[in-house]
C-alpha cells in the first residue's frame, strides 16, 4: 500500500481487490506530476515507440491534461476492443490478476509517483499502467492476447507453471521490442514509462536483442528492479499471438519443468541474435552503481 496515498489507505478493497479511482481526489500537484512525465516521456519515444502506442495515445486522448479519469478511457476503451481499466491499491494476487485479464478488466494502480522521485518507483503506478499499459489495449491483436494471457493464467495455476507464464509477459507486455519498417520499436510498457530504459533497450551496446522464442522466453530469467539484460524482439503482433494464444502450453510446461533456466544475458546458439549485449552495463553494478551507459 503506497503510503503518500491518503485516499486508498480509506478504502477497503472489494473480492476483487478493486477500489475506487476517486479521480476528483487527485491534488493539483498529483496531475502535475502525470503532465510531467507524460511531456518527458512523449520526447524520449519519437522514433523509439511503437506507432500502436501513439495511436492508443490518441485513440483515448490521455494527454487532456492532468492524470486521466478512468470513467472516461472506459467509455472509449470498451467500444474498441472491450477492455476496461479498473484501479486496485497495488500488487494483487496472482490468480485474482488473471481473472481481471480474462475478463478484459485491466487492473492500474490509482496512485502516482512523488515528483521528486521521477525515476524509480518499488511497485506499478497509475501512470506506469495507464500511460505504458493501457495504449496497446485499444489493438484488437494485442487486446485479444491480453485476455488469452489472462486465461493461460489458470492453466499455469495447475501446472504450478506461473513463474515461465510471468516471463512470457515481462519479456513481452513489459519490456518487448517489435520490428518495424522503419526499425526496431518500444511496445512493452515497462519500457514506454521509463525515459532512460527507452533509449537503452534500443540503442545500449549492453544488453542482447534477440528475436521472440516462446520456450526460450519461458526459461529465461530476468531482473525486476534494474534495466534488462536481454530484449527479446516480435515481428508482428500476430506473430505473438499466433505463438502462444492458438498454443497449448501443457506440453511446453512439461518439458521446461525438467530444463535448466537461462541466465538473463546469456545468448544461445538457437537464439536469433539482433544484438549480442557487452553487459557492460550490467557487470559495472547497474542502477545500483548509477552506472552511465553508452
Ligand atoms: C501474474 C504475475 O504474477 C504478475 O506479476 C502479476 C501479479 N500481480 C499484479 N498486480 C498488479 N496490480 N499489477 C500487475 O502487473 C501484477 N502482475
Ligand atoms: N495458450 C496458452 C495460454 C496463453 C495464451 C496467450 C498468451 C499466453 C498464454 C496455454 O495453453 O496455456
Ligand atoms: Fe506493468
Amino acid at each position: 500500500m503506497p503510503v503518500n496515498d491518503p485516499v486508498v489507505a480509506e478504502q477497503t478493497p472489494a473480492e476483487d481487490h478493486t477500489i475506487d479511482q476517486c479521480w476528483d481526489r487527485y491534488t493539483e500537484e498529483e496531475h502535475q506530476v502525470w503532465t510531467t512525465l507524460y511531456e518527458r516521456q512523449m520526447k524520449v519515444l519519437k522514433g523509439r515507440a511503437a506507432p500502436e502506442h501513439f495511436k492508443g495515445l490518441e485513440l483515448l486522448n490521455l494527454n487532456d491534461g492532468g492524470i486521466p479519469n478512468f470513467d472516461r478511457i472506459n467509455e472509449k476503451l470498451y467500444k474498441l476492443t472491450g477492455w476496461q481499466v479498473v484501479a486496485v491499491h497495488g500488487l494483487i494476487p496472482n490468480d485474482v490478476f488473471f481473472d481481471h485479464l480474462a475478463n478484459r478488466r485491466f487492473v492500474a494502480g490509482r496512485f502516482i509517483r512523488d515528483a521528486d522521485k521521477l525515476d524509480y518507483l518499488p511497485e506499478p503506478d497509475i501512470f506506469h499502467d495507464v500511460f505504458g499499459h493501457v495504449p496497446l489495449l485499444t489493438l484488437p491483436t494485442f487486446a485479444d492476447y491480453m485476455q488469452a494471457y489472462g486465461e493461460g493464467g489458470y492453466k499455469a495455476i495447475k501446472h504450478d507453471t506461473i513463474e515461465n507464464l510471468t516471463r512470457l509477459y515481462w519479456y513481452t507486455v513489459e519490456f518487448g521490442l517489435i520490428n518495424t519498417p522503419e526499425g526496431r520499436r518500444i511496445y512493452g510498457a515497462g519500457i514506454v514509462s521509463s525515459q532512460s530504459e527507452s533509449r537503452f533497450c534500443l540503442e545500449g551496446r549492453s544488453p542482447n536483442r534477440i528475436h521472440f522464442d516462446l520456450e526460450r522466453i519461458m526459461r529465461t530469467d530476468y531482473r525486476y528492479d534494474d534495466f534488462q539484460q536481454t530484449y527479446f524482439v516480435i515481428d508482428s503482433y500476430e506473430e505473438l499471438m499466433e505463438s502462444t494464444a492458438n498454443v497449448d502450453f501443457t506440453p511446453i510446461y512439461e518439458r521446461i519443468k525438467n530444463l535448466p533456466d537461462i541466465p538473463a544475458h546469456k545468448v544461445l546458439p538457437t537464439d536469433k541474435v539482433y544484438h549480442e549485449g557487452t553487459q557492460e552495463y550490467a557487470r559495472a553494478g547497474g542502477l545500483a552503481k548509477q552506472v552511465e551507459w553508452v
